[in-house]
C-alpha cells in the first residue's frame, strides 16, 4: 500500500502540473481522490503500490498513468537488481504484468510499459537503473510538451471567444503535466478565446466537479460545474462554440474511447450544431484495433454509482451498472488534436497518415 507521507517534501507543491514527482529516488502521487477537499502526496516504493495506485485511481487519465507505469517500472528494476542483481530480469516481468493489470481501457499504460520494455531488452549494463529513469523522465517531459503543442494546435481552431464544455478531466492532472483538453483550454484562455468552462461534474468519480474546477480555478479560468444531464439545454440555449475532451484511447479509424457520457456529448453537439474537438496525443492512438468496438471497457464497482463521496444513495441489495467509459464514433467527432498535428474529420486513411 502507498505511504501517506509525514513531513511532504518541499520539491511537493501542491498544484496540478505537480501530480506525478519522481523525488529522492521515490515516486510520489498527488491522491486526486482525496482533491480538492485535502491536499496529500502518497509514495510509492515498489511496482505493486505504483500498480495499486493506478487500479485505486489515486493517478488516473491515460497520460498519467502511462508516465506513472514507466516510473513503476524504474521502481521494480531498482527492488529486484538490489535483491538479486545476477538474475533482476524475472521479477521485473513479473512486476510489468502487474502494472499491465491495473487498469485496461487507456493505452497509454500499455505503450509506456512496452517502450520501457524495448529498453530493458537492449540493456546489459550491470547497472540498469539510471538509463531506465533517464527513459521515464524522457516519457513524462515528452508529454508535458505535447500537451502544450497540442493545446496552440487546438486553441488555433478556435476562431472568436466563446464557452465550451467539457467532460471529465483531461487536464494537467490526467497527464504528465499542462493538460490535453484542458491544454488547449489554458492555450485558448491565454490568447483570450476562452469566455467560461462548463466542467461536467462526470458521475460517479466526480472528475469534472472535483479536479476539472481544482485545476481551472488554479489557473484563473472561469468554470462552471453542471450536472452530466445539463449540457443539451446548455447547448441549445446557444453560446457554446466547443465540446473539448481527452481520450483513453483512439481506434486506427479515428472512433474515440473516453470517459463515460462523452458519446452522449457528441450526439448532442452535432445536433445542435457544437463543434466536437479530442486532444489526445499520438501515445493514445492504438493502430492494433481497427475500431472503437474492440476497445475494453472498464467496469468499476456498483458501488462507486451508488454512492457519493462516501455516503451511500442507493437501497442495499439493489445493482448497478458501472462502464466507466464509452465510445464516440469517428464521424461524430469534428477534429482530433494530436502533438503532430490536427485531423479534420477522422478517417482511417487520415489517422495512418498523421502515423507514419
Ligand atoms: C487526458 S486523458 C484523461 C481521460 O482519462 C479519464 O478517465 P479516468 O479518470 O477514469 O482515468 C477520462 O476518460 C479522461 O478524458
Amino acid at each position: 500500500m502507498e505511504t501517506p507521507l509525514g513531513e511532504t517534501p518541499q520539491a511537493l507543491v501542491a498544484h496540478p502540473d505537480n501530480a506525478i514527482v519522481w523525488h529522492e529516488d521515490r515516486l510520489f502521487l498527488l491522491d486526486q481522490r482525496a482533491l480538492p477537499a485535502e491536499i496529500r502526496f502518497l509514495a510509492c516504493q515498489t511496482a505493486a503500490e505504483t500498480a495499486h495506485a493506478i487500479k485505486a485511481m489515486v493517478v488516473r487519465g491515460a497520460p498519467a498513468i502511462g508516465v506513472t507505469a514507466a516510473y513503476g517500472v524504474v521502481l521494480s528494476v531498482r527492488d529486484h537488481f538490489q535483491r538479486t542483481p545476477a538474475d533482476w530480469r524475472p521479477g521485473v516481468e513479473q512486476d510489468l504484468e502487474l502494472l499491465a493489470a491495473a487498469r485496461p481501457t487507456a493505452i497509454n499504460l500499455f505503450w509506456a510499459l512496452e517502450r520501457m520494455r524495448r529498453l530493458l531488452a537492449a540493456l546489459d549494463q550491470l547497472d540498469p537503473v539510471p538509463a531506465l529513469l533517464i527513459e521515464a523522465e524522457r516519457i513524462h517531459r515528452d508529454d508535458i510538451a505535447a500537451n502544450r503543442t497540442m493545446g496552440d494546435l487546438g486553441a488555433a481552431l478556435i476562431s472568436a471567444r466563446t464557452d465550451v464544455i467539457t467532460h471529465c478531466n483531461a487536464g494537467a492532472l490526467a497527464t504528465g503535466g499542462y493538460g490535453t483538453a484542458l491544454g488547449v483550454v489554458r492555450s485558448a484562455h491565454a490568447a483570450g478565446k476562452i469566455g467560461r468552462v462548463y466542467a461536467d461534474e462526470t458521475r460517479p468519480w466526480m472528475q469534472g466537479a472535483r479536479l476539472t474546477a481544482w485545476e481551472l480555478q488554479q489557473s484563473g479560468i472561469a468554470v462552471t460545474v453542471q450536472a452530466d444531464n445539463v449540457a443539451a439545454s446548455l447547448m441549445a440555449r446557444g453560446g457554446i462554440g466547443w465540446v473539448i475532451v481527452g481520450s483513453d484511447r483512439i481506434a486506427a479509424n479515428g472512433d474515440v474511447c473516453n470517459k463515460i457520457g462523452t458519446y452522449m456529448l457528441a450526439v448532442l453537439a452535432r445536433h445542435h450544431g457544437v463543434r466536437f474537438m479530442v486532444a489526445a496525443p499520438t501515445s493514445t492512438i492504438d493502430l492494433a484495433v481497427a475500431s472503437g468496438s474492440e476497445i475494453p471497457i472498464e467496469e468499476r464497482t456498483a458501488d462507486e454509482v451508488l454512492s457519493c463521496g462516501g455516503t451511500r444513495l442507493g437501497p442495499e441489495g439493489v445493482d448497478a451498472h458501472n462502464p466507466v467509459f464509452d465510445v464516440t464514433p469517428a464521424e461524430l467527432v469534428d477534429v482530433i488534436v494530436t502533438e503532430r498535428g490536427v485531423i479534420e474529420q477522422p478517417t482511417a486513411e487520415k489517422i495512418a497518415a498523421l502515423m507514419e
